[in-house]
């Protein structure tokens, strides 16, 4: 089919409301796009496509209903996870070699786990993420989730800490009993907060109870879903933490291949003059994560629109480069 006859169809499933059509044409538009290359266009289309419902539950996904009420704290009332949907590829990531296999991997474990079953073997599905901000532990995750084909759980964990002794063992009973009733890939977000050393004086009874219940409840896990913890304090987490994963992912600073790859792929969207030496950027930004050069990149971007300009130059990014490093070195203070 051409274009412009999906289009057509698209119209008439939504004048049908015929949602799974409109979902289906949608996405044969965007594989046509991608067919003829124009990857820019094929992203936005599928963003556009499977947007968040800007309606009144914005934690429910369009396409995932769950069965069961999005569990909220019973005190402050605020819903203790959200549930979300990725469209990503996994070519979108920039990693290691290393951890590139790793998880190519771990996804085709889980995609013949039906296979495994027959030699009574299971897919790891118990990953700790760990690593700097900003090197992709999040992004993975939706990277993984979009590849699978199943909805992202993001635990918030700010939420789950009630300052009501005993409440938060209760949300994250909750949250569990929740998960356990779907297959999702589940992210558990700075687990750092709740996995401090248990033997650290300064920590309370009740977090150290928090940690034994998150433990046992990772422990006695035994749903289809993928469970992801992040920190990116590694050194603070319990050693029980460890053991109880499967795999341990440990993100570093990219490398300047990395970084090269990194500037492609976010310098991609506008148009940039030649003499742009993107060798040269890659040797200059070590030290920064992925997420800072994305965001040079798009402050170069920006810098170049707003001085009236459709292509990015070398002075755009020079402007951009030292933003953030002022930036950088005031974070470093901070730390
Ligand atoms: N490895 C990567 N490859 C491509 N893009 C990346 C990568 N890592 C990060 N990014 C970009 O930077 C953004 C922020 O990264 P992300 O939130 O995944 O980092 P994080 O490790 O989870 O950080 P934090 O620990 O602060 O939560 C991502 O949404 C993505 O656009």
């Amino acid at each position: 089919m051409t274009s412009t006859e999906i289009i057509k169809k698209l119209f008439i499933a939504f004048s049908k409301k015929d949602e799974e059509e409109f979902y289906r044409l949608g996405e044969e538009l965007i594989a046509l796009e991608k067919r003829k290359k124009h990857n820019v266009v094929a992203k936005e289309l599928k963003e556009a496509l499977f947007s968040y419902s800007n309606s009144s539950n914005q934690n429910v996904s369009k396409r995932f209903k769950p069965n069961l009420p999005i569990p909220r704290d019973n005190d402050s009332g605020f819903p203790l996870l959200e549930i979300q949907e990725f469209y990503l590829d996994f070519d979108d990531l920039i990693l290691s070699e290393n951890n590139k296999y790793v998880l190519t991997q771990l996804i085709r474990e889980i995609k013949v786990s039906e296979v495994l079953a027959v030699y009574n073997l299971k897919p790891k599905n118990k990953l700790l993420f760990s690593g700097e901000p900003g090197t992709g532990k999040t992004f993975t995750a939706q990277v993984i989730s979009s590849v699978l084909q199943l909805p992202l759980v993001y635990i918030r964990f700010d939420a789950i800490i009630s300052s009501y002794l005993g409440e938060t063992a209760t949300n994250l009973r909750k949250v569990f009993d929740f998960i356990k009733n779907g297959r999702w890939v589940v992210l558990f977000d700075e687990v750092d907060i709740i996995g401090k050393n248990r033997n650290d004086e300064h920590e309370s009874g009740e977090i150290k109870r928090v940690v034994n219940n998150f433990l046992q409840m990772i422990d006695q896990f035994q749903g289809d879903s993928l469970i992801i913890s992040a920190t990116n304090h590694p050194h603070i987490l319990d050693p029980a933490i460890w053991r109880r994963f499967d795999e341990v992912i440990n993100f570093e600073l990219p490398d300047e291949i990395n970084r090269r790859e990194l500037f492609i792929k976010y310098l991609k969207v506008m148009k940039r003059e030649k003499e742009i030496n993107i060798d040269g950027w890659s040797k200059k930004t070590n030290g920064f994560s992925p997420s800072d050069i994305k965001g040079m990149c798009k402050e170069a971007m920006v810098h170049a629109i707003v001085n009236g300009n459709d292509i990015i130059t070398t002075a755009d990014l020079e402007y951009s480069f030292s933003r953030y490093k002022e930036r950088m070195s005031v974070r470093k203070q901070g730390e």
